[in-house]
């Protein structure tokens, strides 16, 4: 495939070296302002910029017929007008928090658990995310996907960060450490035990993996809006 990489830091070179080893054209890397005549010569473009650019990338793909597959967080008061723009122009858009296969178990078995402990009162639940120092955005999107998931299968209404230790909202806890890829964790609790599960990141490769195969998967899609979940179709019990 004719691939753009939008985004050439830490992501975007981690992206550059996958897409490479799978034999992959690489015809535009962007680090700022979108040249569109480069943009175009692209058939799929990945996005790991900045939460200012993200929004403007992923409109200037949809305008220009490039699919688009976008990983950048921190954007997604935008997100339901990037729907929108890509079913206006007739494109292809695919946005994840998270594009590990592990994160995706992780998002499945989170929602499983979230639907088991609905009923049981006695439990408070909690989210922890550990990323390294240059991390712009807290908390971060994965953390973000995974109360929004909780919020979805219990009588949880709403997230905090910082934690305000109120009984009716989920609180995340954001941790900034030297040298850790991505690290979560959900923990429900009561007075008699303790439920955790949690996901540790040992790389960049699995997101940059992750990411060149929804691009390739989706220049095979006609128009639409997709996630993850339709790229990776896991024997989920949900
Ligand atoms: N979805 C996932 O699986 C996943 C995984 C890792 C990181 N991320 C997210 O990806 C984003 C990038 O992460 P990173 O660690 O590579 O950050 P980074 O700071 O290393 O890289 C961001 C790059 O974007 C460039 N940039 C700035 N303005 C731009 C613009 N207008 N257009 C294109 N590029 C521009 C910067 O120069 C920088 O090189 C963050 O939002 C992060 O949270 C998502
Ligand atoms: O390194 C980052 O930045 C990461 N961002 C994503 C997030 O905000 O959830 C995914 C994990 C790594």
């Amino acid at each position: 495939m004719k691939l753009a990489i939008l985004g050439y830091g830490k992501m975007g070179k981690t992206v550059e070296e996958i897409a490479l080893s799978r034999d992959h054209d690489i015809v535009y890397i962007s680090s700022g302002q979108l040249d569109i005549n480069e943009l175009k010569n692209a058939d799929v473009a990945i996005d790991f910029s900045i939460p200012e650019a993200a929004f403007n990338n992923i409109t200037s793909c949809l305008e220009n017929g490039v699919a688009i597959v976008s990983g950048t967080t921190g954007w997604l008061d935008k997100y339901t007008e990037a729907v929108d723009k890509c079913k206006s122009e007739s494109g292809r858009f695919l946005y994840a928090s998270n594009f590990s296969v592990g994160v995706n178990v992780f998002f499945e078995l989170n929602s499983y658990l979230a639907k088991m402990m609905s009923g049981l009162d006695e439990y408070g639940v909690k989210l922890k995310e550990v990323h390294h120092l240059e991390k712009k955005d807290a908390p971060s999107g994965t953390a973000i996907s995974l109360a929004d998931q909780i919020i979805k299968e219990t009588s949880y209404k709403s997230w905090n960060h910082p934690p305000k230790n109120d009984e009716t909202s989920i609180d995340i806890e954001a941790e900034r450490e030297a040298g850790i890829f991505g690290y979560h964790d959900v923990t429900y609790d009561s007075d008699i035990d303790t439920i955790s599960i949690s996901h540790n990141a040992k790389s960049r490769k699995g997101f940059a993996h992750g990411a060149v195969v929804a691009a390739e998967w989706i220049l095979k899609q006609k128009e639409g809006v997709y996630s993850m979940k339709d790229v990776l179709q896991l024997n989920s019990p949900n």
